[in-house]
């Protein structure tokens, strides 16, 4: 019998914990998993730092490769599996530990600072409103799905805000610009008067890091805004805001 455990990193070294050092330096094996998210300085080479009996892996292998993993529990490893911010935020790895609990396997979850807590707490809206979050993808060929539009839309109308989160595609992080003017373009599928020029979104870029950005922009003024290199998050408020809501807004305005 041995432990799997999943480790969360935070979302910049400087939000690494104690806990998760000691918890990697103890692994037999660290599975370092690169497709969830990104990081500005958590490269596999600073984990390896750490410990350096690591392998970075896809998708492809957490997915496809269970069986491996239950493997070398069985082989009495401890294996560690390591994401950037919270390891069962926005990540789907939770049927690893089912099927390591179901094999006999420990498991152990070691939580972290997500983009998730850390946008609602820069945002400075009501943590208490926040709806349902959502992915933007990338269209698949021609086909665009209006799914986020309406995730945000149903938010919206019921005084809620909602966390948009941008696609990572080999490789490839979705910036704010790109996921705005697919929005843009689900507005006129959809015609719900959503996305208005004068509606007002929070855009958060490189969270953690030295050079992070919050700012709130009016629709209409994204495509003239310098942004800096992804990862970005965006915030979707609703308009039913508590007058303070709407004094951090301003703050945050450019
Ligand atoms: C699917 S979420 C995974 C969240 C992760 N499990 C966590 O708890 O932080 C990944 C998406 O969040 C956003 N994101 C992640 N890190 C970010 C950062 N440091 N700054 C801005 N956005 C970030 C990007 O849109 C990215 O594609």
């Amino acid at each position: 019998m041995a432990t799997l455990k999943l480790i969360g990193l935070g979302l910049s070294k400087r939000f690494l914990t104690e806990k998760a050092i000691n918890e990697i330096k103890s692994c037999d094996i660290v599975l370092f998993e690169t497709y969830t998210s990104l990081s500005c300085d958590l490269t596999p080479d600073f984990i390896k730092t750490l410990n350096s009996n690591l392998l970075t892996v896809d998708r492809k292998y957490i997915e496809n490769n269970s069986k491996e993993i239950i493997k070398l529990l069985s082989e009495k490893n401890n294996v560690c599996i390591v994401t950037i911010g919270d390891p069962m935020i926005a990540t789907t790895h939770v049927s690893l530990i089912v099927e390591a609990k179901v094999k006999g396997h420990e498991f152990v979850v070691v939580p972290a600072i997500s983009v998730h807590c850390y946008i609602m707490s820069k945002s400075m809206l009501s943590s208490y409103k926040f709806g349902k979050s959502v992915t933007i993808a990338y269209p698949y060929g021609e086909k665009i799905d209006t799914t986020p539009y309406n995730v945000i839309y149903d938010n919206f109308v019921r005084g809620l805000h909602t966390i948009l989160y941008l696609d990572l595609k080999e490789g490839k992080a979705m910036s704010a610009k790109e996921a705005i003017e697919l929005l843009i373009e689900m507005e006129r599928i959809e015609k719900k008067g959503l996305i208005t020029d004068e509606r007002v979104i929070i855009i958060g870029q490189r969270l953690g890091c030295e050079d992070e950005e919050v700012v709130a922009l009016k629709v209409k003024d994204i495509s003239n805004y310098k942004f800096k290199e992804p990862p970005h998050i965006i915030v979707f408020p609703t308009d039913k805001l508590h007058f303070m809501e709407v004094e951090a807004i301003k703050c945050l305005m450019k």
